[in-house]
């Protein structure tokens, strides 16, 4: 029987993220409407959907930043929020949150000792995010792709095990992109779960599973494969269209 490798997860581990009747209510519209979903351990998912369909407001509500939610969020087991989640779950928001006086180094070290992860950890994040030729560069300075790049290099320092990623190729060129893609498969190849939000429908085929949202429902959750068998559609861009006309 062959062993399993060290990023399987144990029979026990709980899944990555479970959310059970997940409602929100946001300035007066349903966000999200009894949402009830799992993504499983060391797996690129992807949350996909047209603009307003609520994948950021499920990203905070996974993270814990989100108010008035209704319903139950398990996160590598514990409940959504909790203090023990800092560490584990690296979280990639849509406003970047780092310091624009301050260098790329600067601001990883600076970050990197508030989370108390290894101080080689900023170089390690630099590399794998693209960034060499910017480390000693105001983050203030940078291009819009490298700005981004650098709020995506804070959540992946203390090699967390869930990170959860909005829109994280967004304004990159496709060299960048693909790189990017490249990086998330071998984290996940290391055990590491990521969930993914992108408006870009043709990156559903470098996810290992796809998690359709319109108008705060869950519309598919199913592989790419699946995707196209159950669509018949040629490519994911047409299964969509397909499945958000039916919607
Ligand atoms: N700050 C807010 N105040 C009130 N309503 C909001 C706010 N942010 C989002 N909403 C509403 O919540 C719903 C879901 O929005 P959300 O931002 O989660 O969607 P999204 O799928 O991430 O969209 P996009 O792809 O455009 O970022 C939408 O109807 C939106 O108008």
């Amino acid at each position: 029987m062959p062993h399993p490798s060290s990023a399987d997860p144990r029979p026990a581990d709980p899944p990555a993220i479970r959310i059970s009747g997940l409602s929100v209510r946001r300035g007066g519209t349903t966000a999200l409407d009894g949402l009830t979903v799992t993504v499983p351990r060391g797996q690129v998912v992807g949350l996909l959907g047209p603009s307003g369909s609520g994948k950021t407001t499920l990203m905070r509500a996974v993270v814990g930043t989100q108010r008035s939610t209704e319903g139950t969020i398990a996160v590598l087991g514990s409940p959504a929020g909790s203090p023990a989640l800092r560490r584990k779950a690296g979280y990639l928001a849509q406003a970047a949150g780092i310091y624009d006086d301050l260098t790329v180094l600067e601001n990883l070290r600076y970050f990197a000792r508030i989370l108390g992860a290894p101080a080689s950890d900023p170089d390690r994040v630099i590399r794998e995010t693209g960034l060499v030729g910017q480390a000693g560069r105001l983050a203030g300075s940078l291009s819009g792709g490298q700005h981004r790049r650098v709020s995506l290099a804070v959540a992946l320092l203390g090699a967390p095990e869930l990170l959860i990623l909005d829109e994280p190729t967004v304004g990159l060129d496709p060299v960048l992109r693909r790189d990017l893609w490249n990086l998330f498969a071998t984290l996940a190849s290391r055990g590491v779960s990521l969930l993914v939000s992108s408006h870009v429908m043709d990156e559903a085929k470098r996810c290992d599973r796809i998690l359709l949202l319109h108008e705060g429902r869950l519309l598919a959750d199913m592989t790419p494969a699946e995707l196209l068998e159950h669509t018949g559609a040629p490519d994911a861009d047409a299964a969509f269209l397909i499945l958000l006309g039916a919607a």
